[in-house]
């Protein structure tokens, strides 16, 4: 099977501080895979590594066999940060539906329905609370049906019934084609995972 995401010996380092040393794995598509560790320990950076935000200070991250630094394409790499960063004059449904609007075409009819945001459509994103919020980035983040999701915490803000409709929506992404990528400490996503790639003080162990 032909690996999307490849880390080969990626380290990076930011300040004095080593955050990520000699990480190395490949994924393929089509699985949910979760980075588990406690706080710090550099699940978000590598996160972002994935993502392309940044480069690693050693080492190569590959999407599909390019530089994920040069990919740019919301519907082959899609991220939601741990803060929501919806534009808040938007409202609930142009936000989730943006990158699918941006590209002329119509967003599927579940994206919406399968988050519980259905009724909350045409509310301002500011007027909705932290939880509606993620889960409205969350949309957003699956709305293309992307190769690659990378999700930082999706589950932070949600009680248990929310938890359990993040869950419906990342296990439909990933019988969809999708390689969802979790950062997470959350036992409920640990429990599902195909993959399980635990980060300590910056290793996989
Ligand atoms: N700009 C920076 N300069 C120095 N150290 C940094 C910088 N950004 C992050 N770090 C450190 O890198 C380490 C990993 O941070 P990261 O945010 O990736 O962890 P995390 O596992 O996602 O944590 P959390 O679960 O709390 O979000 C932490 O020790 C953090 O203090």
């Amino acid at each position: 099977m032909t690996d999307l995401v490849r880390l080969e010996s990626v380290t990076h380092v930011r300040g004095s501080t080593t955050v990520l040393s000699e990480i190395s794995f490949a994924l393929p598509r089509a699985r949910l895979a979760v980075l588990a560790g406690r706080s710090g320990s550099g699940k978000s950076t590598l996160l972002h590594l994935i993502g392309g935000v940044m480069a690693p200070s050693s080492g190569s991250v590959t999407i599909d066999g390019a530089p994920a630094t040069s990919v740019h394409d919301w519907a082959q790499v899609a991220l939601l940060p741990q803060r929501p960063a919806l534009a808040p004059e938007l409202t609930v449904g142009e936000n989730a539906h943006l990158p699918a609007r941006l590209r002329g075409r119509t967003p599927p009819p579940a994206s919406l329905i399968r988050l519980g945001l259905d009724a909350l459509s045409t509310r301002p994103a500011h007027d909705t609370s932290l939880g509606e919020q993620q889960r409205t980035a969350i949309a957003r983040t699956l709305v293309l049906t992307p190769a690659v999701a990378l999700l930082d915490e999706p589950t932070a803000h949600q009680d248990d019934e929310h938890v359990a409709l993040v869950l419906e929506a990342l296990t439909a992404a990933v019988a969809e084609g999708t390689l969802v990528l979790v950062a997470t400490h959350d036992q409920r996503i640990i429990d599902l995972a195909d993959v399980l790639l635990p980060l300590h003080s910056g290793r996989l162990s």
